[in-house]
C-alpha cells in the first residue's frame, strides 16, 4: 500500500478575480427526509467569471440541481441552506425569496430539463416569453411584442409571428425549449443557469439547443451549464467542476480536465461515457458500486470504496481541493491523483494485490488512463 502526506487545502488563494461575477463558498444544503436529514450538497466553492461558461458534471443525485437551485433560491421549505453566495458582490443567502427575487430581477435566469412542466400549458407561449419584461415594469405593448418576436427569431424558431398566439402542446419538444430558452434570456441576464437543457430531446435537437445557448454566450452572458453527458461538457464549457455525493472532487479548465484528469472518478466518468468515433473498438467501463449520501460529516474519500486506486489513508482522512505544479487552475479531491507517480503506483500496488484498502476488487482490465 501507498501512503503521502496529506496535501495542502487549497485556502483563500488571495483576492478575487475582479470580474467574478458568482463566487459560491462553502455551500451546504441539507433535506429533512423522513429517514433523517440528508445532505445533498456539503461544502461546495464554485466561481464564474464574466462570460464564462462553468459545467457542473457528475452522476444522477450528486447534488448538481440542488447546488443549481440553491443560487436561484428555488428549494423548498424543508432545505437548510448555509455557506455564501455572492452575485456581482451582493450575498444572496440570507435574503427572503422575495428579496432575492428583485434583487437578482432580470440578471439571473434557469431553464430546466423538461421543457412542458416549465411551461404553463394553458397560456400563449408569446406571453409567457414576454412575461419577465412585464414583470419588470415593461408596459408599452407594441415594445414588448416587438422585443417577443425578436427573441423568437434569435432563438431560431421560425414563423414567430404566426407562433406568439401559440399553446405549448401546439409544439414540438425541441421548439418548446427554444420558448423556454427565449423567456430565460429575455430580459438579458448575465447568468443563465441551464439544467440539462437537452437531456429530454433527440440529438439532432440537442445540438441545435446548445447551439442557440452558445451563440447567446457570445454577448458576454456568463452561463451555468448542468449536464452529466460528457460529451457537452467537453464541448460547451470553460471550466468543469466534477461532483460526487455533494461535493466538488475536481475542478478545471475543460481543456485539461479531459486532457489530464486527476480524479479516479473523473475517469471513471470519462471511461463509461460513449464515444461514437470509436464505440464498436471501446468497452465502456461502469464505475463499480454507486454513491452514498450522508447525514452528516463522513470519515475518509466518499469515492473510496469505488476507487481502484483506494489506500487506507484514503478510508480515515477525506481530501480536500488541492492542486500541483502542474496547473494551479486544476484543483482535485484525492491523495492519488491520476497521473502522477505516487497515484499512479498507488493503482499499481492494487492491481498487484488484486483488490484496494476498502476491499474492491480490481478487475483485470482497470488500467491507469
Ligand atoms: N426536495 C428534496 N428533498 C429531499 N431530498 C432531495 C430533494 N431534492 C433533491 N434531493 C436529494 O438530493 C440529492 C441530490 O439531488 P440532485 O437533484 O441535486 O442531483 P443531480 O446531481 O442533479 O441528479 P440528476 O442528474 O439526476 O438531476 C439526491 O439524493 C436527491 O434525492
Amino acid at each position: 500500500m501507498v501512503d503521502t502526506e496529506r496535501p495542502e487545502p487549497l485556502s483563500g488563494s488571495g483576492d478575487p478575480p475582479r470580474d467574478l461575477l458568482l463566487d459560491v463558498k462553502d455551500l451546504s444544503v441539507e433535506f429533512d427526509t423522513g429517514h433523517g436529514p440528508l445532505r445533498a450538497v456539503d461544502g461546495i466553492s464554485l466561481q464564474i467569471r464574466t462570460g464564462e461558461r462553468l459545467g457542473i458534471v457528475g452522476e444522477s443525485g450528486s447534488g448538481k440541481s440542488v447546488a443549481a437551485r440553491a443560487v436561484m433560491g428555488l428549494l423548498p421549505r424543508t432545505a437548510r441552506t448555509t455557506g455564501q453566495i455572492d452575485f456581482a458582490g451582493t450575498e444572496l443567502l440570507g435574503l427572503d425569496p422575495n428579496q432575492r427575487r428583485t434583487l437578482l430581477g432580470a440578471d439571473v435566469s434557469m431553464v430546466f430539463q423538461d421543457p412542458m412542466t416549465a411551461l404553463n400549458p394553458v397560456v400563449r407561449v408569446g406571453r409567457q416569453i414576454s412575461e419577465g419584461l412585464r414583470f419588470h415594469g415593461s408596459n408599452d405593448r407594441q415594445a414588448v411584442r416587438e422585443a417577443t418576436l425578436e427573441m423568437m427569431r434569435r432563438v431560431g424558431i421560425p414563423d414567430a409571428e404566426a407562433r406568439l398566439r401559440a399553446y405549448p402542446f401546439e409544439m414540438s419538444g425541441g421548439m418548446r425549449q427554444r420558448i423556454c430558452i427565449a423567456a430565460a434570456l429575455i430580459c438579458g441576464p448575465r447568468l443563465l443557469i441551464a439544467d440539462e437543457p437537452t437531456t429530454a430531446l433527440d440529438v439532432t435537437i440537442q445540438r441545435q439547443i446548445l447551439d442557440v445557448l452558445t451563440d447567446m454566450g457570445r454577448g458576454g452572458m456568463s452561463m451555468l451549464l448542468i449536464t452529466h453527458n460528457l460529451g457537452v461538457a467537453a464541448s460547451r464549457t470553460d471550466r468543469v467542476a466534477v461532483m460526487y455525493s455533494g461535493r466538488v472532487v475536481e475542478t478545471a479548465p475543460t481543456a485539461d480536465l479531459f486532457r489530464t484528469p486527476r480524479h479516479p472518478y473523473t475517469v471513471g466518468l470519462m471511461r463509461s461515457m460513449p464515444r461514437l468515433a470509436d464505440a464498436p473498438h471501446t468497452r465502456l467501463v461502469a464505475i463499480p458500486g454507486r454513491q452514498v449520501r450522508s447525514a452528516g460529516p463522513t470519515q475518509g474519500c466518499r469515492f473510496a470504496d469505488r476507487c481502484a486506486s483506494a489506500q487506507p489513508k484514503c478510508l480515515r482522512i477525506e481530501p480536500d481541493l488541492t492542486t500541483d505544479d502542474s496547473s494551479p487552475d486544476h484543483a482535485y479531491a484525492c491523495f492519488f491523483p491520476r497521473g502522477t507517480a505516487h497515484g499512479e503506483a498507488a493503482l499499481a500496488s492494487n492491481r498487484a494485490a488484486g483488490t484496494t484498502a476498502a476491499g474492491l476488487s480490481v478487475p483485470e482490465e482497470e488500467v491507469s488512463s
